[in-house]
């Protein structure tokens, strides 16, 4: 239990201040210093009259061994040890995404309004919005000071960062600068992770975004604090993905897309062994076609994978898994625009040299109409149902309608009883610009991370707080 004068590192997967600012998406907030301490010794004591009572139900961290302790970390450990394999973690190069999960964030803070009274950051954020007022009102309630850019004013080590945490009142929280723009962070350079410990006594790992990568904030800074604390979100992420996973309501569909090929398609080849219904858009899919033969134009295929394509769909058939890939596609001469924009047919049999299915020097930018239908019916025959990764380029409107497609056939399967969920940045982001948004069960601050929760690894941000956990005890 940290001492009332115990200062915590709070680290956080989360989309600018205004999500029109985004570009940077892990901040290291110098979070809840004594708060989290005052709540903490509070509920210890059974002193529930000092705790603001919105929080009462959740406490704002739960200490690891007691998290370990309880059925479901065990559930999860129980089943996922056998593939904590470290070793064989591949770093992949980072890719900016945009998220938009302020909410998740501010979920664990609470806020001083002027009347005195609490209210928490989850309700201040739907009170105050997200659009014009939101950097003013951070800087007015929360003390959070901004560049002209809107960004944090500061980096998120270093003299200023130390100067700025040494000068924190009780239950004030500092807001720093995204993690991401120092080597260190993907490097997982030791000395970095020691940067980022010094700012804190104890550590709360919250981004769950980022919990499947090996990396400073996530594991690093670990090694080096008394106390480290899964977060709120983060075991709210585990508790449902896991319950909801682990025996799901079949039959059990996962629909994948997006551009993060390399990254996401091993976990398909977990996927053909424990899922019903596959369905493969965005640019994961040309690897597959690719592998059947079909030519591709000028979009990016995984070549390292054609022969594991090629297996994943034989295991499939043997499996009896519908894994459906595109029929049609929408093409174009530009990635950013509708320069030479058509829908063709994509079949291996129609595919020759001389008529290539995606013309030479275009792009496949986004599922067909049919494909479409074909995808909305097999979500729509689903009782479980995992979404990660746009079906095309879906920010430029043209490319955008296959990703809105999906989008509606989940929320009329959420309609009509099915568990459906939502993980990744862009894939939530594609879901909060329609109008209405389509309902789903539950969205996911995580598309990298879920997915390979699903596919059974322990993630290595999770393993680390559970060493982290061993260590102290
Ligand atoms: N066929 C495609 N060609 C180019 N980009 C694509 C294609 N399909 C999807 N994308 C891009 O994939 C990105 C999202 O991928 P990813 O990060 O894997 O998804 P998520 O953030 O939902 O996990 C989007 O920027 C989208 O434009
Ligand atoms: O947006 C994120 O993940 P997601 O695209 O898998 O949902 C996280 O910020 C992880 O980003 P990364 O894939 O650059 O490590």
């Amino acid at each position: 239990m940290p001492d009332v004068t115990t200062r915590c590192v709070y680290s956080s997967c989360c989309a600018a201040i205004d999500p029109d600012l985004v570009h940077y998406h892990t901040a290291a907030l110098i979070a809840l210093n004594k708060l989290i301490a005052t709540w903490e010794a509070a509920v210890a004591n059974g002193d529930y009259a000092a705790v603001p009572h919105q929080l009462l139900p959740r406490r704002v961290v739960q200490s690891v061994p007691e998290f370990v302790a309880t059925p479901l970390y065990k559930a999860y450990a129980g089943h996922f040890t056998a593939y904590d394999q470290p070793d064989d973690y591949e770093l992949i190069p980072l890719i900016c995404a945009k998220t938009t999960f302020l909410e998740q964030l501010f979920g664990c803070i609470a806020v001083q309004l002027d009347d005195g009274t609490y209210m928490d950051g989850y309700s201040w954020v739907k009170h105050v919005g997200y659009g014009d007022g939101m950097v003013e009102n951070c800087t007015k309630y929360l003390g959070w000071t901004f560049g002209p850019d809107g960004r944090p004013d500061r980096d998120c080590v270093g003299s200023a960062a130390q100067a700025a945490v040494q000068q924190l009142q009780p239950g004030q929280a500092c807001l720093l600068e995204n993690l991401r723009l120092h080597s260190g962070e993907a490097a997982s350079d030791p000395e970095f992770s020691q940067q980022l410990a010094a700012l804190g006594d104890v550590y709360v790992s919250d981004a769950f975004g980022v919990v499947h990568r090996e990396q400073a904030s996530v594991t690093g800074v670990l090694q080096h604090m008394t106390a480290c604390y899964p977060g709120l979100l983060l075991q709210s992420e585990l508790r449902y993905l896991h319950s909801t996973f682990h025996t799901p309501d079949r039959p059990f569909g996962v629909v994948i897309g997006g551009a993060k090929v390399r990254d996401k398609i091993g976990v398909l080849q977990a996927l053909v062994s424990s899922a019903d219904v596959l369905l493969i858009g965005g640019r994961m899919a040309f690897t597959f076609l690719a592998a059947e033969g079909v030519a591709c134009g000028r979009t990016q295929i995984e070549e390292d994978w054609l022969e594991a394509c090629r297996a994943m769909r034989e295991c499939a058939a043997a499996r009896g898994v519908k894994l459906l890939l595109p029929r049609d596609i929408v093409v174009a001469r530009s990635l950013d625009d509708d320069h030479g924009c058509c829908t063709v047919p994509l079949t291996v049999s129609c595919c020759t040299p001389e008529a290539p299915c995606v013309p030479n020097g275009c792009y496949g930018l986004d599922i067909g109409p049919q494909t479409a239908a074909a995808f909305t019916d097999a979500i729509l025959g689903c009782k479980t149902v995992f979404w990660n990764g746009p079906m095309g380029r879906f920010e430029v409107p043209r490319f955008a309608a296959g990703t809105h497609a999906v989008a509606r056939a989940m929320g009329r399967a959420t309609a009509a009883g099915s568990t459906t969920i939502v993980g990744g940045g862009d894939s939530v982001s594609a879901i909060n610009e329609m109008q209405p948004p389509p309902a789903i069960s539950y969205i996911s601050t995580g598309g990298g991370a879920s997915l390979q929760l699903i596919q059974g690894q322990l993630l290595p941000g999770i393993r680390a707080l559970a060493q982290a956990a061993t260590a102290a005890s």
